[in-house]
């Protein structure tokens, strides 16, 4: 990290992450959270469809293609894709401590143009937790998984308990989730860390 707002620094007392001894395995595919979930969902047919791994620790690595739908500029991705694709993989680390977060700060670095029909390559990592903040960054590279940084992100996700999403969320998407067994799997598997 540089050049970073105070807010993205963990304080000197925050701690080491602790993976969840039933994370998902290093390379294990993590499925999408939600069908209609703009970053992973296989149910939105212009949404990025990220396709996301446990790694080491508490780690994820994902691969998204942009496709003509993501287009900001002519042919290349449009930075607000790009910070989708950042948010959704840092997203994914609660997975990997079984404590549900939702983003409160994402900065946004943009290193190179991505161009239509690249791979970007992402990683991301919790470095610190102080309290109910979760720090965390992330990387996307393009030409492999060892290519160029082309973005970067620094995070803080807050963690929050699901009534966070029962009660904000629209009723009509809350009921039909909570009535899909597949969906309550998911919502299980934070009820067992409350
Ligand atoms: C039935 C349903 C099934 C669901 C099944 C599971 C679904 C699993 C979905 C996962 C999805 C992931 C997808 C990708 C990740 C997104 O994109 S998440 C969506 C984008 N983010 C949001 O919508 C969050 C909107 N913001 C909020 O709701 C509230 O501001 C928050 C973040 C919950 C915080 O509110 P709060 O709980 O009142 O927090 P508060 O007590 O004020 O502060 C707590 C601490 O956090 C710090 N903090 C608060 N906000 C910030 C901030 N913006 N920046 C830095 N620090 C902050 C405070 O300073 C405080 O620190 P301490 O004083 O403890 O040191």
């Amino acid at each position: 990290m540089s050049g970073r707002t105070t807010a993205l620094t963990p304080p000197a007392d925050a701690r080491p992450p602790v993976r969840h001894p039933e994370a998902p395995a290093p390379g294990e595919v993590i499925g999408a959270h939600y069908d209609n979930c703009f970053g992973c969902g296989g149910g939105v047919p212009h949404g990025l469809h990220l396709e996301v791994r446990a790694g080491e620790g508490v780690r994820v690595t994902a691969e998204f293609r942009v496709r003509e739908a993501h287009q900001g500029a002519p042919g290349l991705a449009h930075g607000g894709v790009l910070a989708t694709a950042l948010d959704e993989t840092l997203g994914s680390l609660n997975w990997l401590t079984r404590v549900i977060a939702v983003t409160g700060r994402l900065e946004t670095d943009y290193v190179l143009p991505v161009p239509v029909d690249t791979v970007l390559h992402l990683d991301a990592e919790v470095s610190a937790v102080h309290g109910r903040k979760i720090y965390c960054t992330a990387t996307g590279r393009i030409g492999g998984p060892e290519g160029p940084v082309a973005v970067r992100a620094d995070a803080v996700f807050i963690e929050v308990k699901l009534e966070h999403f029962v009660n904000n969320g629209r009723p009509a998407e809350i009921k039909a989730v909570l009535s899909d067994p597949d969906q309550l799997k998911v919502v299980r598997a934070f009820e067992v860390n409350p």
